[in-house]
């Protein structure tokens, strides 16, 4: 699943391995060294002590480039690629993942959660441990072929309680990072708050800042003081195994001395020896941490298999790939339709049934909160059902596969603003005319045409949109014109128009429902909308309340509808006009 170099992460293993066995050699150089200058008197040649002398300058000369250069290079690659694979296999979940499951907190959680794995950081500690347990290994290696058994198991029970309370210290710590992902979600939003522009405004107006810094601080403050805890916690157990260790050292060095059988052993044993236990104790605390730091990687790696495996959507609206032919009009009937938010209390939408023939413009109307917008993502197949069916049909009544078939278009009332060129932002309507083999001059034209049916002023495709990206700022209704030409780009035999004029002024709202009738000509449409008089253009009209339809029929007929609640809501409005 990983797409990896191969050579960096060759170069820093060999680099790492290739200095295990030098440690345990020149601790051997070291010893002949000694027995030669021992056994030498003069006036004898020196050549064979020069010789050892050489030998050891060359393989600590080896060592240091071994590790100096290559090493450091291959990692630093490493860390640029492992940490870009990461972000992308994240991406490329998070992108094919169902809109239910990309909205839930649980999921988002997860997400966070994953995000802290780290390629780079498990492969170094991996080399790192696989390093220092061969060295220790080759060191134990020569302890035991001394017959030093006693110190040698000694320094193997001592690291092994001390790698067994620092790994459950490091467990605590990850476990801590874990709960507080909310917190620093909660921290990240309140510094979001005092810094981006979009609540710039009411910040300001309303004095907020002071009292967000402040939240802001006791928040960090409670974190930090979290992390606190669990450090000290953390350092208080180990303390014992680190002092267990430390006064390990002198008892096993004089232990060497005193062994049975030492009076045969050349003063390049002893010092071979000495310095074997001495390099051994000295790794030992890096050995430990490395395997620590490796069980809360592995933590990780769970939180990140666990997203990886989050099912992925399937069936819904996009992606279609191929030209944008839609058949020239598509029917939905809707069965049945139930649906629940994650931990929520009640149905957002409850048994709602409904039927849009093929060329038939609908309208769906009710209260704040009603089910709208739920509903036109459950009917665009972003949402999956909890129970019920959604099918669709073409003109001849032909069953297709689903919304990605059919072949839907959408102008969400939370629409996207992409800050990229104006051709950028608009293209994104159609897989096939964003794609790089599609004629420019076709694609422009068909750009300024949907720009136009839209009621964009907009023309310079090459203008970049967005302040922050140095480019013009398009104003709230205009972004949104920019929504329903992307929307409009696509070939769609079904359009949703989800609240497509709450940001438009009232000459340009009047103007969208014309476009609505216009781009509609020959389609189906669903248009939800809290202008009632607008409803009035469509055929049908489906009235929802608390997740339930409990009306339909023309605006005609639900007028008439005594004590009906489209009535209502029409006369209440109407008022507001007489
Ligand atoms: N992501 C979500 N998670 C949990 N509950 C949600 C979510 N989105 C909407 N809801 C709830 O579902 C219900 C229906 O919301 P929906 O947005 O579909 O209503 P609506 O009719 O489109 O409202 P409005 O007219 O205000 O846009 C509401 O009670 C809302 O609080």
């Amino acid at each position: 699943m990983y797409r990896l170099e191969k050579r960096p992460v060759a170069v820093a293993a060999a680099s790492l391995l290739l200095a295990v066995p030098i440690v345990p050699a020149e601790l051997w150089l070291v010893k002949t060294i000694v027995d030669r200058v021992e056994a030498w008197t003069a006036p004898e040649p020196v050549g064979g002590i020069v010789a050892a002398a050489a030998a050891l300058a060359l393989l600590m000369a080896v060592g240091n480039i071994a590790l100096g250069v290559p090493a450091p290079m291959a990692m630093t690659r490493l860390i640029e690629i492992g940490s870009l694979e990461e972000r992308r296999l994240l991406l490329d979940k998070t992108a094919r993942l169902p809109l239910a499951s990309v909205e839930s907190p649980a999921v988002q959680r997860l997400r966070e959660r994953a995000g802290r794995v780290s390629l780079y950081d498990t492969f170094n500690a991996g080399l790192q441990l696989a390093q220092l347990t061969l060295r220790s290994a080759l060191l134990l290696a020569l302890l035991l072929g001394y017959g030093q058994w006693l110190p040698a198991a000694a320094v193997c029970a001592a690291a092994a309680l001390h790698a067994a309370v620092s790994g459950r210290a490091s467990e605590r710590m990850e476990r801590l990072a874990r709960e507080q992902t909310e917190d620093g979600r909660l921290l990240r939003h309140y510094a979001d708050l005092m810094t981006k522009r979009g609540a710039a405004a009411e910040v300001r107006l309303f004095g907020l800042g002071g009292t967000l810094a402040e939240r802001w601080g006791a928040l960090y403050g409670k974190l930090s003081r979290e992390r606190w805890r669990a450090v000290r916690s953390a350092g208080l157990r180990k303390l014992g195994p680190d002092l267990l260790l430390a006064s390990l050292a002198g008892p096993l060095l004089v232990a060497v001395v005193l062994q049975p059988g030492a009076d045969r052993l050349t003063a390049g044993d002893f010092a071979l020896l000495l310095m074997a236990l001495t390099l051994l104790m000295g790794q030992l605390p890096e050995w430990i941490a490395q395997a620590a730091a490796m069980r809360a990687l592995a933590m990780r790696w769970d939180d990140f298999r666990a997203y990886m495996a989050l099912e992925e959507a399937e069936g819904g609206p996009s992606p279609r790939t191929g030209p944008d032919a839609a058949p020239a009009a598509v029917g939905l009937q809707a069965r049945g339709l139930r649906f629940r938010y994650p931990g929520a209390e009640r149905d957002a939408i409850d048994g709602v049934g409904l039927t849009i023939p093929p060329g038939c413009r609908a309208a769906l109307v009710g209260e704040n909160g009603s089910g709208k917008s739920t509903l036109v993502k459950l009917l665009t197949g972003l949402y999956a059902p909890d129970e019920g069916v959604v099918a669709w049909t073409d003109g001849e009544a032909r069953r297709l596969a689903g919304a990605g078939e059919a072949g839907v278009s959408a102008v969400f009332q939370d629409f996207t603003r992409l800050c990229l060129t104006l051709r950028g932002n608009v293209v994104l309507g159609s897989a096939a005319m964003a794609a790089a083999s599609a004629p420019a001059e076709r694609v422009d034209a068909a750009l300024r045409e949907a720009l136009r049916d839209a009621g964009s002023g907009l023309r310079d495709l090459d203008a970049q949109l967005g302040a922050a990206f140095g480019g013009i700022e398009p104003s709230g209704g205009e972004w949104q014109k920019l929504a329903t030409a992307r929307a409009l780009l696509r070939d769609a035999g079904f359009v949703f128009f989800d609240e497509p004029t709450a940001a438009l002024d009232p000459v340009a709202e009047k103007e969208a429902f014309a476009l609505f009738l216009r781009v509609t000509e020959g389609r189906s449409a669903l248009l939800v909308t809290h202008r009632l008089g607008a409803a009035k253009l469509a055929d049908v009209i489906y009235v929802l309340k608390d997740g339930k339809l409990i009306e339909s029929g023309t605006h005609d007929e639900l007028l008439m509808r005594p004590g009906g609640e489209y009535g209502r809501m029409f006369r209440t409005q109407a008022a507001w006009y007489a």
